[in-house]
């Protein structure tokens, strides 16, 4: 198992030993071997994944959700989810909320809703998401279609938490978004892990994935190259330039 070059002390324990255990994962597309060697734990506390463009964030969770064949250990929960199908990984408890949104333009926000089957005794179903996210509520009746990229963001995170996943992996919430609306997902997500919610949350913007996360991963060539406190990134230029190429 490869080390991160980067572990610095102080990094916050995991929470509990319960949660996603990857070793050796390897994904390759054709001979373009995108994933070498990522390996890394997480309990229930937020961890956020950053990295430049290309690097192989989109790949990982995408094997994690079952939507790429991979080599290596894929563990939740202390039980093998690799080479699962992608039903099957949300019925073990993790949830996904994929790059593009994947909204369908003719289904209302409601008919996306619904068609979860949430039980109305679950913590997440159509009524509380609704209560997350007021402005879904107010479009209800509208078709994926003729949602704003916010809306469609909003309805996207709201699909996953329907499936009352113990784990949600969301990849670039924040992309294509305006600041306000970026502010405004930053917010909410912040209140559902404080409620307990485990997540990984993959993110090109820094800001955001260090205001949710207390712990960062940072990928660099299908490796993770580092493994941070977020103050650490959040607030040292150095660190940013080194991993990120940003000042
Ligand atoms: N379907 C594919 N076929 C071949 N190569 C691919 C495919 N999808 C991604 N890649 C390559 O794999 C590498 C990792 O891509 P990936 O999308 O995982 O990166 P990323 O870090 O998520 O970047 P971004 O933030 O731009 O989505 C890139 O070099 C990309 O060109």
């Amino acid at each position: 198992m490869t080390q991160p070059d980067t572990v610095l002390p102080g990094r916050p324990e995991t929470r509990s030993s319960g949660g996603l255990r990857i070793e050796g994962l390897d994904v390759s597309y054709g001979r373009v071997h995108v994933l070498q060697d990522v390996s890394f734990e997480m309990g229930s506390e937020p961890v956020g994944m950053v990295g430049r463009n290309g690097m192989g964030k989109t790949t990982l969770v995408k094997a994690i959700a079952g939507f790429l064949p991979s080599s290596g250990t894929i563990e939740f929960e202390g039980k093998s989810i690799q080479g699962r199908q992608p039903y099957q990984i949300t019925r073990a408890g993790i949830g996904y909320v994929p790059q593009g949104r994947r909204i369908f333009p003719s289904l209302t926000v409601h008919e996306h809703l619904t068609m979860v089957g949430a039980k109305k005794t679950d913590r997440w179903n159509v009524s509380s998401v609704y209560d997350l996210f007021p402005r879904l509520a107010e479009r209800k009746r509208n078709g994926g279609g003729d949602l704003s990229g916010g809306e469609q963001q909003m309805l996207a995170i709201a699909r996953a938490l329907l499936t009352n996943p113990r784990l949600v992996v969301m990849d670039e919430p924040s992309e294509g978004l305006a600041p306000a609306v970026v502010d405004h997902v930053s917010q909410v997500l912040r209140s559902v892990v404080a409620e307990g919610q485990s997540v990984l949350l993959i993110e090109q913007n820094l800001r955001f994935a260090t205001e949710l996360c207390d712990r960062i991963l940072v990928m660099v060539n299908g490796r993770i190259a580092a493994d941070l406190p977020s103050q650490v990134i959040a607030n040292d230029p150095e660190v940013q330039a080194r991993y990120l190429g940003v000042v």
